[in-house]
């Protein structure tokens, strides 16, 4: 870890942060179902690297590297990992080894590993791989669900319809997606209204969680808070999550803004990787080690080990030959 500040240390740890400030280790205790300035005191981080994060990769990465990946996160102890997803390998050929990279994996018991899922096709090739939770993923943008999915927002309602039906039966969880809720590559601004519309339609449908994507990385907080105050009229904030990509810098500012919203589900990839093969332009997701830095900082909860991240984050860098885009890892990590 090398020299680094006393402040930076307590932000390494949510641990650190107990140990070292009894006095609020002792109130975050005492207080532990009180927020802190309205904020959770648990985030739950689902981690989309190895899906969001590598799909867009140009070079094949090989299976058994995405399968390390995998497990590392595990080890890291994030609570859930996107591992990959159902579609098209014509579409996005870096998800070809769905089936190897999912039967491949370490699955611990108190982890879960969604994967998604466009149609029944898909869902019925991820249970007979052994998927058990999967996501759907839609837009709140015509154009972007036409490109990203090949149907208009209506046609793709009734393929999610056909899934939660199926998944209900097998007792299988299904998140949606809700993509360009802070604008569209194509389409520019979205409406609030229309981001809600289309999260209360996948709501309704059964999905347990609706993960609001700024897929194009272009939102800013003052439009994060409109949009929300829109979704939470009619989707309880136990059942969203933000899906923050970091195109502008503006990613940790608008999970903050979701945070005091009452937010507690938080969508981020290990070194920063992705971005949507649909979205040119549009760069990784927020990284999952800035976003626990901050949550630790904050004296926030996640379960998550942070050092461990960064090793997950310095091995998949190495295998793609790239910097990390985590700007904690690219402050603090020595190998
Ligand atoms: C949805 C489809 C499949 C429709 O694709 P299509 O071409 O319209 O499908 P189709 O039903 O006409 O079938 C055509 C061919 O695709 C096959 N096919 C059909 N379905 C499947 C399937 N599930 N798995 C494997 N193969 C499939 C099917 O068997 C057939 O094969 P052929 O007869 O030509 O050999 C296609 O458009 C697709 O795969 N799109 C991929 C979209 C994608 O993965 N996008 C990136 C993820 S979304 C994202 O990143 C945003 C998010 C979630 O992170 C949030 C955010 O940031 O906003």
């Amino acid at each position: 870890m090398g020299n680094v500040p006393t402040a930076v240390k307590h932000c390494l740890s949510y641990q650190n942060l107990n140990r070292d400030y009894s006095w609020l280790a002792h109130s975050l205790q005492e207080e532990k179902k009180i927020a802190i300035n309205g904020l959770p005191t648990f985030v739950k981080i689902v981690e989309v690297g190895p899906r969001d994060g590598l799909q867009n990769e140009k070079e094949i990465v090989p299976t058994k590297v995405k399968i390390e990946l995998i497990d590392m996160l595990s080890e890291a102890g994030l609570p859930v990992i996107e591992a990959t997803s159902f579609v098209s390998s014509k579409w996005v050929p870096q998800m070809a080894d769905q089936t190897e990279v999912l039967q491949g994996i370490k699955k611990l018991s108190h982890i879960k590993y969604p994967v998604l899922t466009p149609n029944i096709q898909g869902f019925q090739a991820a249970v007979a791989a052994g998927a058990t939770e999967v996501a759907v993923f839609g837009s709140a943008s015509e154009t972007f669900s036409m490109k990203n999915i090949n149907c208009s927002v209506e046609e793709s309602m009734h393929k999610f319809s056909d899934i939660v039906r199926s998944a209900e039966e097998a007792k299988i969880p299904v998140r949606g997606y809700v993509s360009c809720a802070l604008g569209c590559p194509f389409e520019g601004y979205i409406q609030p209204a229309k981001v809600t519309e289309v999260a209360k339609r996948m709501y309704n449908l059964g999905c347990c969680e609706i993960s609001l994507g700024d897929t194009t990385g272009g939102g800013t907080p003052g439009e994060m808070a409109k949009m929300l105050e829109c979704v939470l009229k009619e989707i309880p904030s136990r059942a969203l999550a933000v899906h923050c990509h970091d195109t502008y810098g503006q990613a940790l500012a608008n999970i903050l803004t979701a945070l005091q919203m009452g937010i507690s589900v938080v969508d981020s990839s290990v070194a920063g990787l992705g971005g949507c093969p649909y979205a040119e332009g549009a760069s990784g997701n927020v990284s999952t080690e800035d976003v626990l830095y901050m949550l630790n900082g904050l004296g926030i909860d996640t379960g998550v080990d942070l050092d461990r991240v960064m090793e997950a984050g310095d091995f998949i860098c190495k295998a793609l030959n790239r910097k990390t885009s985590s700007k904690v890892a690219q402050a603090i990590y020595k190998p």
